[in-house]
Formats: structure tokens, C-alpha cells, sequence
């Protein structure tokens, strides 16, 4: 057993219920981050995102739009975009299933699914991206993510060929746990 080093939480993240407290206390913790901290570390992760696409180049990409307290990185789409990428959101079509994607331009219509998700309003169902951004609740220094629970993007990574993953997540939300069987660590994690 690991014994704690320092402020994260190193709590044993092998069972189910672990999880489900981990996912809570990052909740929390995510959610008491003050409203103008968090304009500035989602300023800092969106230059980060700008200069990664610079650098890589994706011809097309999935980023998402926030839910609960994710880093809000929507005022970034439609420079992504000017630069010849093509973007897409993610849609859940099934309980058990990948994600979808539809096409999204800055700008186009959202509607809301029937799970509460804001999605394209007129979206176009279109092939995986190339790369996928994925909102981390929690993240590890082994690039392993904790999401909701749902296991959406991990059947998504599962998919061959591989979408690349890059992990978005405030440094306050790195945490200790060990991943599953099914876990996928992401390519990179963006964080501020
Ligand atoms: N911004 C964003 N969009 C996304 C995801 C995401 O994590 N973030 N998804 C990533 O998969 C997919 C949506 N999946 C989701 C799955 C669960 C919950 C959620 O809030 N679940 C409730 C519990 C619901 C229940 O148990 O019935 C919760 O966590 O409180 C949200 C999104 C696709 N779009
Ligand atoms: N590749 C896969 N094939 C089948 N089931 C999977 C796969 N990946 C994940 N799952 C299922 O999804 C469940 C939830 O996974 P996990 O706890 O890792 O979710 P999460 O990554 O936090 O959620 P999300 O990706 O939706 O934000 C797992 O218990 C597992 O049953």
C-alpha cells in the first residue's frame, strides 16, 4: 500500500466504489475552483491546445462541449477551425457503445439529447477524428483518465484504428489511482 506523499489522493483505485469516491471528492474539487481562476487556467489550457494543433496538425478533431465544471475551451473552436481543422462533437447514441461524432462548425445550433448533452443541432453523422479532446474529472501521471463512469471514450480508444487521446484537466484534479483492465492512457494530458 502506498503510503501519501503529498497532497493528492492516494487512495487505492482498484474497485468500483473507490472510483466512485475519488469521482466525487474531484468533483468537488473542480467545482471550488473560483470563477476567475478558472478563466485563467482555461486561457492557459486553450494556448496550450492552440500551440499542440500548431504542432500536430489534426485534420479533424472531436472537442467537447462542457458539462459540470470542465475547462470551458469553446471561445478556442473557431481559431482551430480558421486553421483547416475539422471539427466534431461527440454524441452518445447507446448505453453500451462508442461515441458517434457530428460535424460542428463555431457558430452552428445545438439542441440538447436526451441524456442533457448539447449537441449540433443539424450535425452530420461523420467518421472518428483523427484526434479526440477528452475532458479528465481526474487524471494520473500515467496519462490514465476518470470520467463519468459510462466508459464512453475508453470504448471509443478501443477502436482500431486508434482516434489519438489528449487529456484536458486542472492540475488540482491529478489524483492517484490505478487503472482497469479496460483503461486507455491518453497520447498527452493538456493541463493547467
Ligand atoms: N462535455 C462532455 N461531453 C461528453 C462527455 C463528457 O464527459 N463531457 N461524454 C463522456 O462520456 C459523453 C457523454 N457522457 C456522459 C455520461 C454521463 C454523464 C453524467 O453526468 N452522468 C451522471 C450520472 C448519470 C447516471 O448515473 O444516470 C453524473 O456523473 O452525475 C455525462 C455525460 C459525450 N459528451
Ligand atoms: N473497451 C471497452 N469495452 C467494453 N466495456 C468497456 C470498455 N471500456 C470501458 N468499458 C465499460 O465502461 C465502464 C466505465 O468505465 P470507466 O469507469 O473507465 O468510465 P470513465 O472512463 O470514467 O467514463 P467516460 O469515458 O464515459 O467519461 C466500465 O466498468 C466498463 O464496463
Amino acid at each position: 500500500m502506498t503510503q501519501p506523499k503529498n497532497s493528492e489522493h492516494k487512495v487505492s483505485m482498484e474497485t468500483a466504489p473507490g472510483r466512485a469516491e475519488l469521482r466525487k471528492i474531484l468533483r468537488q474539487k473542480r467545482q471550488s475552483i473560483p470563477p476567475e481562476d478558472k478563466a485563467l487556467l482555461d486561457a492557459e489550457l486553450g494556448k496550450q491546445l492552440l500551440a499542440w494543433c500548431e504542432h500536430h496538425t489534426p485534420a479533424s478533431l472531436a472537442v467537447y462541449w462542457p458539462i459540470q465544471a470542465e475547462p470551458d475551451l469553446r471561445s478556442y473552436y473557431q481559431q482551430l477551425q480558421e486553421r483547416g481543422i475539422q471539427l466534431v462533437l461527440p454524441l452518445v447514441t447507446a448505453k453500451d457503445t462508442a461515441l458517434s461524432f457530428l460535424s460542428w462548425q463555431a457558430g452552428d445550433a445545438m439542441t440538447v439529447d436526451s441524456y442533457g448533452i448539447a449537441i449540433p443541432a443539424h450535425g452530420r453523422l461523420v467518421a472518428q477524428p483523427d484526434v479526440l479532446l477528452i475532458p479528465c474529472l481526474g487524471w494520473n501521471a500515467e496519462g490514465y483518465r476518470l470520467g463519468y463512469g459510462g466508459g464512453f471514450y475508453d470504448r471509443t480508444l478501443a477502436a482500431i484504428p486508434r482516434p489519438m487521446a489528449i487529456g484536458i484537466g486542472y492540475a488540482c484534479t491529478r489524483a492517484e489511482f490505478a487503472a482497469q483492465e479496460h483503461d486507455i492512457p491518453m497520447d498527452c494530458i493538456i493541463s493547467a
